[in-house]
């Protein structure tokens, strides 16, 4: 998800403050006891999380189904729906995100936090041909000209490994793409706000094999490129070792390990964690070495 409104004159101090602030040392990111809480019941599903995400530093965010990553992601970009509260603080580039306005939040988002989703379609406008939906950031965000937007969108498309001359894919709609190119799309409108922070919600999830390896090198690529900060959602930590050397595990809405994944692997301090890494070795594909009372696998 990307920002879809207009920055106004409220929103400036944060939108202007979040890309340039980082060059003063601090973290890029900083999430202190970030708590979700359901109004409706007063539950938590989100409790006392922190962390730091440097600029340029990539970190996982895992945990089984239900245990609060989507929903730490949304109240970090600030688009937690209206029937929960989120609490605590979240500085991004030093400016706090947690009590700002809708307003102000979709110019932070637009220009330093980006999202991609697990199935694009809810994110793309259906109605809409993906050209104009990565046209939109474009010459919103990045200030292109009309007359320049059709190059800047085929470079955009090429970008992400789309074919950038062949003007059928601008012209398609969502659902005339498939998984892959939506998740490209989706990609690209998200690169067009030049964002500091990609967060990636199991972006690959419901892809297939083949194609989820090819959006995870993509993916790895033009963060790397970009020098993007990266925090990517994924139940799965063989597909987390991918992308990212640290990994951060949630359970029941808390943030257990905070580690790189080389010494979560060797040395998990908690229950939870050692039964991730043994589902994952079942699975066979996480090829770091483990701890020696596993055997490695
Ligand atoms: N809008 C909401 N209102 C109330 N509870 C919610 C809402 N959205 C999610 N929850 C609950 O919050 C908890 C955390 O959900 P969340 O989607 O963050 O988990 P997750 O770890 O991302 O799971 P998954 O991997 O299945 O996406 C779950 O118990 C879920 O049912």
């Amino acid at each position: 998800m990307t920002s879809t409104g207009t920055p106004m004159p409220g929103a400036r101090a944060a939108a202007d403050a979040a890309p340039d602030a980082t060059g003063a040392g601090g973290p890029l990111l900083s999430v202190r006891d970030l708590t979700v809480t359901v109004r409706a019941t007063g539950a938590r599903i989100v409790s006392g999380v922190s962390f730091d995400l440097a600029d340029g530093e990539r970190a996982g965010l895992a945990g089984e189904s239900g245990s609060g990553k989507s929903m730490t992601a949304s109240a970090i970009a600030g688009i937690a729906p209206g029937s929960v509260e989120a609490a605590g603080s979240v500085l991004f580039g030093g400016v706090e995100l947690v009590g700002r306005t809708e307003r102000e939040l979709s110019a932070v988002r637009g220009r330093g936090i980006a999202m991609v989703f697990q199935e694009p379609l809810t994110s793309l406008d259906p109605l809409m041909r993906v050209g104009r939906q990565i046209a939109g950031p474009l010459a919103r965000i990045q200030g292109v000209r009309r007359r320049e937007l059709a190059a800047a969108i085929a470079r955009s498309l090429e970008d992400v490994g789309l074919d950038g001359s062949d003007r059928r894919i601008a012209r398609a709609y969502p659902h005339e793409l498939s998984g892959g190119q939506r998740q490209r799309v989706a990609l690209a409108i998200a690169l067009a706000c030049r964002p500091r922070l990609l967060i990636a919600d199991e972006p690959t999830t419901a892809l297939d094999v083949t194609v989820q390896a090819e959006i995870l090198e993509l993916l790895e690529r033009v963060v790397e490129e970009r020098g993007m900060a990266l925090l990517f959602i994924s139940h799965d930590l063989p597909v987390i070792s991918q992308v990212a050397p640290r990994v951060l595990v949630m359970h029941g809405g808390r943030l257990l390990e905070d580690d790189t994944l080389e010494d979560l692997l060797r040395d998990p301090r908690t229950d939870y964690a050692r039964t991730l890494i043994a589902d994952a070795r079942r699975i066979s594909r996480l090829q770091v070495p483990g701890p020696a009372t596993e055997g490695g696998r």
